[in-house]
């Protein structure tokens, strides 16, 4: 909806009315259309103003309604009688003008933007291209390589950047929709060529040729196969090299493709999922917005290794205080440094002064006493935490709550350790923790929601997307992540390479494959975790590992690299090697062919041929097979939760949604089909075996993803 008005006599007011974004609905199309006419018509109205409710200008189309018919009036025709209006008209941009909302405001002859809007076209983000005329307008504006940064990345800018590239034409912090009236009201009457973006030239550049070319190449080595970015790219060609009218055809024909595709699809719904996972409940029925999380204002780390510093950093960067426990003295001098200098860096990315002066750093407990919240970090060993545990139970206030940044360990065990279990919950952070997005909030079978409600509420003030899952080994993404990692394995014992494995999985649109990713995070953790247990233990009679561990398939190749010194990376020799301990450029190693294929002799293993499709199947299925399985216990509630977690900690390729959303593109016929097959040439591999959930999805006609939970339900009241 839109609303008209007349201010001062002689300038019209049109609002858009659809919160909380005013997403340009069919409704609210119609009614721009509607009031524009009316503006057009009245004698009185000599110039025009067009706003956002609440102060929000627009957040684009409706993202919602792409998936079904789309109906009302279309964007472009709509744009263009805007542009072509013989009345001035002002765009005054409060809060965001983002995809069409911006194409919008490029319609209009005059943008007055709040100092604190954000403005951008975020289409690739959703799989789309700025199809309302935006990828032929935006170079016209502010020139090819400025547009071409903005319209492949998608990135917002404020509205202090908007102003130096030539997208608004005055920043105020006044109220933009005052200073917008009283400056449609100074323009009324004068001409309005000039401000027309659709008859501009596209300003000509250097070489146009070897520009597309560099900016070709750069998507393509980081789309890792988004089909988007390219299709940007191609659109901003057409508005450098040809007439405006040829440039929207262009545009157009590129959107057609992409509006349809799979891509597009798996990206919008990623785009809802990562809002779905803060709807967040627990299988008792508590949920999100049921529960008042607890206040949080002073905070403490305990152990500042990697994980901790970065903790440390992402909790002050969100405006907490802090406490910075490190009992060793030099680590924690070495801490304080870097943790300094992870924030001079941040802020000067974010162009803020840094915020040094919130943190205290201690060698002892004891400033931990007045603290609400605590996240322990220190190393990922049991009789080490609970010791922590029980330190802290002794020094807290009453009511402090106790999070435990662990990859996997039982968060009931540690819960048990304390009076109080039910204020104990899991924060499982990703490295670099103040990097990265994701952030898993583990609830115990004693975890009270107050607690999950506020641990949840800490990941969103620290800008992580906060998933709530059960507890059980590995959580959802490590435990999802094992029978993937063991079908890498067998691959080898059956005769691929690394690099065939690595190469199928990046090219599927992983940032690495199984092995560079294990050079990278150290080979000899999985190990540890395997020693402890008691997988990566020699047998006494035979010295060997067996191959075969509690009636299961085990591969030792992991664990027989280890025992050479080879840990990845940081030893310059894994499952690739290096030119230095610490390089990163992993190169082919002659030595490992020759080290599978004695493995593959001593164990009377003959190798055979494996096409990428198998590596595909064998690691992917295997990993929703497990995806599903967390879905049937309940330690993930929705499947939106595990796609959330794959795309943002395990570098899921986005434009593939996430394994479930994968899942359900592939067809969960098929899945269940090609697992069987697996099962039958690899019985003594269970994790091949279709679980429950997926029998009964496929027995039922397999139905979209949105329609999973209510089977769940079904099968969940039946056990
Ligand atoms: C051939 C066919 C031609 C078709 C032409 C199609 C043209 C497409 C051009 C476009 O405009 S595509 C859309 C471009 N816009 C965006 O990508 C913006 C997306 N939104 C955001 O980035 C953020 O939501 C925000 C606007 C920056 C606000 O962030 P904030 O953190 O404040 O709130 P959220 O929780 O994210 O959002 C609140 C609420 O609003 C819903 N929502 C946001 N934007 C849209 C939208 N464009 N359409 C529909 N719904 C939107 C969001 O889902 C939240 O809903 P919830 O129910 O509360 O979770």
């Amino acid at each position: 909806m839109a609303q008209f008005s007349r201010v001062s006599g002689s300038v019209g007011l049109i609002t858009l009315q659809n919160p909380p974004v005013n997403a340009l609905s069919a409704a609210v199309r119609q009614g721009i259309v509607d009031t524009v006419n009316k503006a057009l018509q009245e004698p009185e109205v000599k110039s025009v103003v067009i706003c956002g409710q609440n102060k929000v200008f627009c957040g684009g189309a409706d993202i919602k309604s792409f998936r079904g018919v789309m109906t009302g009036p279309p964007l472009i025709p709509m744009i263009h009688a805007i542009e072509a209006s013989t009345k001035p008209v002002v765009a005054a941009i409060e809060g965001i003008a983002l995809g069409g909302g911006l194409e919008l405001a490029l319609a209009c002859h005059y943008r007055i933007s709040h100092t604190k809007a954000r403005l951008g076209l975020p289409e690739v983000t959703l799989g789309l291209l700025p199809a309302a005329a935006g990828s032929q307008r935006l170079p016209r504006l502010i020139g090819i390589t400025a547009a071409l940064d903005l319209i492949t990345t998608g990135r917002h800018v404020t509205a202090a950047e908007a102003l130096q590239l030539g997208i608004v034409d005055h920043v105020t912090d006044q109220n933009t929709v005052d200073v917008a009236l009283k400056f449609a009201s100074s323009v009324a009457g004068k001409p309005l060529d000039a401000r027309r973006i659709s008859l501009y030239p596209c300003p000509p550049s250097d070489d146009t040729d070897a520009l597309f070319e560099e900016a070709m190449q750069r998507v393509r080595r980081s789309a890792r196969g988004a089909i988007a970015p390219v299709a940007c790219v191609q659109a901003v060609r057409a508005a450098a090299t040809l007439p405006y009218a040829q440039g929207l055809e262009r545009e157009k024909e590129l959107m057609a493709t992409l509006f349809t595709s799979g891509q597009a699809r798996a990206l919008q719904y990623s785009f809802f999922a990562q809002r779905a996972v803060g709807r967040w409940s627990m299988p008792s029925g508590a949920q999100w917005d049921t529960v008042e999380p607890l206040p949080v204002q002073k905070t403490a780390v305990i152990g500042l290794g990697t994980m901790g510093r970065g903790i440390v950093v992402a909790l002050t960067q969100a405006g907490f205080s802090v406490v910075a426990v490190e009992t060793h003295e030099k680590q924690l001098t070495q801490a304080k440094q870097a943790i300094e200098e992870m924030l001079i860096r941040g802020a000067k990315r974010r162009g803020v002064t840094p915020e040094h002066d919130t943190i205290t750093y201690s060698h002892s407990m004891e400033p931990v006493a007045n603290v609400d919240l605590v996240i322990e970090a220190v190393f990922e060993d049991m009789v080490l935490k609970e010791k922590v545990f029980q330190q802290l139970s002794a020094v807290c206030k009453p009511g402090t709550l106790l999070c435990t940044n662990t990859s996997g360990l039982d968060i009931d065990h540690l819960a048990s350790k304390t009076p109080n279990p039910e204020l104990v919950v899991g924060m499982h952070f990703f490295a670099p923790a103040h990097v990265m997005k994701l952030l898993e909030v583990v609830y115990g079978r004693q975890s009270s929601p107050r607690a999950v409600a506020t641990a949840m509420q800490l990941g969103k003030k620290m800008g992580k997307v906060s998933v709530a899952v059960g507890n059980c080994l590995g959580f959802v993404g490590n435990r999802m992540l094992k029978p993937y990692m063991n079908q890498a394995f067998f691959l080898l014992e059956e005769g691929a390479s690394p690099e065939l494995v690595d190469q199928a999985l990046e090219e599927f649109g992983f940032i690495m494959g199984p092995f560079r990713m294990s050079d990278l995070s150290g080979i000899d953790v999985g190990w540890r975790i395997r020693k402890e247990e008691g997988l990566a233990v020699p047998d006494q009679r035979t010295g060997q590992i067996p191959r075969m561990q509690k009636g299961c398939r085990y591969s030792p190749v992991g664990d027989l690299i280890c025992e050479q010194g080879r840990f990845g990376q940081k030893t310059g020799q894994g499952w690739y090697r290096y030119d230095k301990p610490g390089g990163r450029v992993a190169r082919p190693d002659p030595w490992m062919q020759t080290f599978l294929n004695q493995y593959r002799a001593t164990h009377g293993l003959v190798p055979r041929r494996i096409d990428p499709k198998e590596v595909l199947e064998r690691c992917l299925y295997a990993l929703i097979n497990e995806g599903f399985q967390t879905l049937e216990e309940g330690i993930a509630a929705a499947p939106e939760d595990i796609d959330v977690i794959y795309v943002f900690g395990y570098s899921w390729p986005q434009h593939r949604g996430g394994p479930m959303f994968y899942a359900d593109m592939v067809g969960l016929e098929k899945i269940m089909d090609r697992l069987e097959h697996y099962h039958q040439a690899h019985p003594d591999v269970p994790s091949l075996q279709p679980c429950n959930l997926l029998r009964k999805l496929v027995a039922i006609g397999s139905p979209p993803i949105h329609k999973w939970s209510q089977v769940m339900k079904t099968l969940r009241s039946q056990l």
